[in-house]
């Protein structure tokens, strides 16, 4: 615990142990936004009612802490995404990538998300959920489903960027626990 403690100190004297990074996860409803969160805090796999009310989570990934909030993707719910907007430091975008029929839909919110003044600089990860399910589509496939691809440019560091703002996509199974630890690694470069 002393030998912990001590890391984290360090790690925090070198700013790279940055304490509560707000991290919102949004999509559509149904993409895996709660099923992630639960991965993450205690590594089970539960079935979830359709998220009515925000819930937020502590979480360490790496040596990143940070504060997750998971909001409902219904549509409904969605207009009060822009609540949480403020001082955000990352967005994790989920997307069911076996659900061809609703990328359309995924699409125009991610757009809305690009196009709020108030997130420009926000880093955006891409996750493309459910790939272990038959039918979801390749990675190319939602790129240009998604419409980013004509759209992303990749900056001196080597950082695919969008406007400017760090934008990337990652394919993952949630279920399968494959994919979304590269989604936050490449997250946490921003975060420090
Ligand atoms: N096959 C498969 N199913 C998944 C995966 N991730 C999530 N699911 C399932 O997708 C369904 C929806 O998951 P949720 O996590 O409740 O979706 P959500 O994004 O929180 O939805 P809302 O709360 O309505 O916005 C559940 O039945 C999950 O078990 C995955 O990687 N593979
Ligand atoms: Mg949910």
């Amino acid at each position: 615990m002393f030998i912990l403690n001590m890391f984290k100190s360090l790690l925090g004297s070198l700013g790279l142990y940055k304490k509560n990074a707000k991290i919102l996860f949004l999509g559509l409803d149904n993409a895996g936004k709660t099923t992630l969160l639960r991965r993450l805090k205690d590594d089970r796999m539960v079935q979830h009612d359709p998220t009515l009310h925000p819930h937020a989570e502590e979480l360490v990934l790496g040596n990143v802490r940070f504060k997750a909030f998971d909001l409902g993707g219904h549509q409904a719910v969605r207009k009060t995404w822009k609540n949480y907007f403020p001082t955000v430091d990352g967005i994790i975008y989920l997307v069911d990538s076996a659900d061809s029929q609703r990328l359309k839909e995924s699409r125009d919110e991610l757009e809305q998300i690009l196009n709020t003044a108030e997130l420009a600089k926000v880093p955006i990860v891409i996750l493309g959920n459910k790939i272990d399910k038959p039918g979801a589509v390749p990675e190319e496939e939602l790129r240009q489903a998604l419409g980013i691809n004509v759209k992303q440019q990749i900056n001196n560091k080597n950082i695919k960027e969008i406007d400017g703002r760090p934008v990337d996509v990652f394919m993952c199974s949630v279920a399968n626990r494959v994919g979304y630890a590269e989604g936050f690694r490449w997250l946490s470069q921003f975060l420090n």
